[in-house]
């Protein structure tokens, strides 16, 4: 993050230049800028510093100006300057949130003093800010992402100190390890934390949509495109964007994503003009992206550019000290979750839960600790049929999930056929999938003690 800036607006250079130097006289440096466009780009959540514009200027005008950045962020002080005294603009500018409102002629001294007292105003909204957002989830990140083990002591450590930053993050991890928590714990905790955060999954947006669905689109854009729209990105705006298995984006969006990444602009579908964009990108993969980088599916540059700050969330089998504790955490979880308070977890079971492999990870766990709760068998989903007595609502999950398998399994890999032949909506059979731990690859095979 950059120190506290001051950008100043004024399409007269003369006047430029005699402010900055006024105000330098004052101990104060000024960027100077000849007209509002560029300014916006430089504003986002977390800009600090305060912007002072004049009001009349060709292109922009500095009440547009002050909407623009209000968009953004609503608490970055904007101070406008006038040249004639109006007394209508100045309540405009007043009800539209500006910091404050001068009229020429004014002593740099005079201008000097706002300054200062909108830059110590910024710093505290930013100080707020952090202070809120660090106070009370620090606990909360342990009870999260518990665990005594060191690697998961190094994530937690590393998740503080990226969380402190605005830096865009890749999240590294098998599947099932809690790679989504990771992420959305790394937005708790980040000064962006009561602005959106949005989860993308870039596996599952139908290949023909994906553009319109990140960037939006203007009217028209393509047939079908009635009225303009805001894609994802837009809808994140200052908050934090989650980009779940980047390695499955289409190759030729990648180059556009990485111009995204590196200039911080979107365009919309049918649009020539860019929009600045304030979010923090957070990209998951399970797949090891040097691998795909090798076998060329994935771009270099666009994996350097994310491999920046890094997390790596360990697998269970990198953690199986941890393993009692966190099943013991999930049963009581599911427990709360299906109203049971008589679940014992039997100590031969906790041996076994211990000792047993977990490639499906947290996730996996998590299923055997409601599977233990709703009294079924704790194997996991490839195991043994289920026996003894089940109710009904477990046997018609079981139902469920044996024809989504089956679904799956019939269309290898492809998740349109499978939600049209069960007359689900996409989002319902992704709901479903993660419930049931299915992956869109399932084989024929892995699931017959289903049915
Ligand atoms: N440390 C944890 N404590 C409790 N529950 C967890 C933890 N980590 C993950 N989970 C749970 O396990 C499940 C999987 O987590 P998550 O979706 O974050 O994994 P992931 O690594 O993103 O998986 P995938 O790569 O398959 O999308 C979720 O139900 C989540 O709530």
């Amino acid at each position: 993050m950059t120190g506290p800036r001051i950008l100043l607006i004024d399409d007269e250079e003369e006047m430029r230049r005699s402010s900055a130097q006024a105000l330098e006289l004052f101990g104060l440096e000024v960027d100077t800028f000849a007209s509002a466009e560029p300014v916006l780009e430089l504003i986002g959540f977390a800009f600090d510093g305060v912007v002072v514009s004049d009001i009349r200027m060709p292109g922009m005008d500095g009440m547009t100006l002050l909407q623009r950045i209000r968009d953004v962020d609503p608490e970055v002080p904007v101070i406008l300057v006038t040249g004639h005294a109006d007394v209508q603009l100045a309540v405009s500018a007043m009800r539209a949130g500006v910091y404050d409102f001068l009229e020429k002629p004014f002593t740099a001294q005079h201008l000097a003093g706002i300054i200062r007292r909108a830059m110590d105003r910024r710093s505290l909204v930013l100080e707020n800010r952090r202070l809120r957002a660090v106070a009370g989830k620090r606990d909360d990140i342990e009870a999260r992402l518990p665990g005594r083990t060191q690697v998961m002591v190094d994530l937690r450590y590393r998740l503080r100190a990226i969380g402190a930053t605005d830096a865009d993050t890749l999240i590294i991890g098998e599947t099932g390890a809690g790679k989504e928590v990771v992420a959305r714990a790394l937005h708790d905790i980040s000064a962006r934390a009561n602005r959106p955060f949005i989860a993308i999954n870039c596996a599952a947006l139908p290949e023909n949509l994906i553009e319109s669905e990140l960037f939006g689109h203007e009217a028209g854009a393509f047939p079908g495109a009635l009225r303009p729209r805001y894609g994802k990105f837009e809808h994140g705006r200052g908050g934090t964007i989650l980009l779940d298995e980047i390695g499955s984006m289409p190759f030729d969006l990648q180059a556009k994503f990485l111009r995204v990444l590196q200039e911080r602009v979107i365009t919309r579908l049918g649009s020539n003009e860019p929009v600045p964009l304030d979010v923090r990108f957070v990209a998951t993969s399970k797949v090891n992206l040097e691998a795909e980088v090798a076998a060329g599916r994935f771009r270099a540059d666009l994996f350097y550019r994310l491999n920046v700050a890094t997390l790596h969330v360990p697998s269970l089998a990198q953690r199986r000290a941890d393993i009692p504790l966190l099943f013991l955490q999930l049963v009581r979880e599911a427990a709360a979750r299906y109203v049971r308070n008589d679940v014992e977890v039997p100590p031969e079971l906790m041996t076994e839960i211990a000792g047993r492999s977990w490639p499906g990870n947290v996730r996996e766990l998590r299923n055997s600790a409601d599977r233990l709760v709703l009294g079924l068998d704790t194997s996991p989903e490839d195991g043994s049929p289920e026996t003894g007595p089940q109710r009904l609502a477990d046997k018609v999950a079981a139902y469920e999930r044996g024809l989504i398998a089956t679904a799956l399994a019939a269309h290898g890999g492809s998740l349109k056929p499978v939600y049209e032949q069960l007359g689900v909506s996409r989002k319902t059979l992704y709901e479903k999938m993660q419930k049931y731990g299915l992956d869109k690859n399932i084989s024929a095979t892995a699931f017959q003690d289903d049915l």
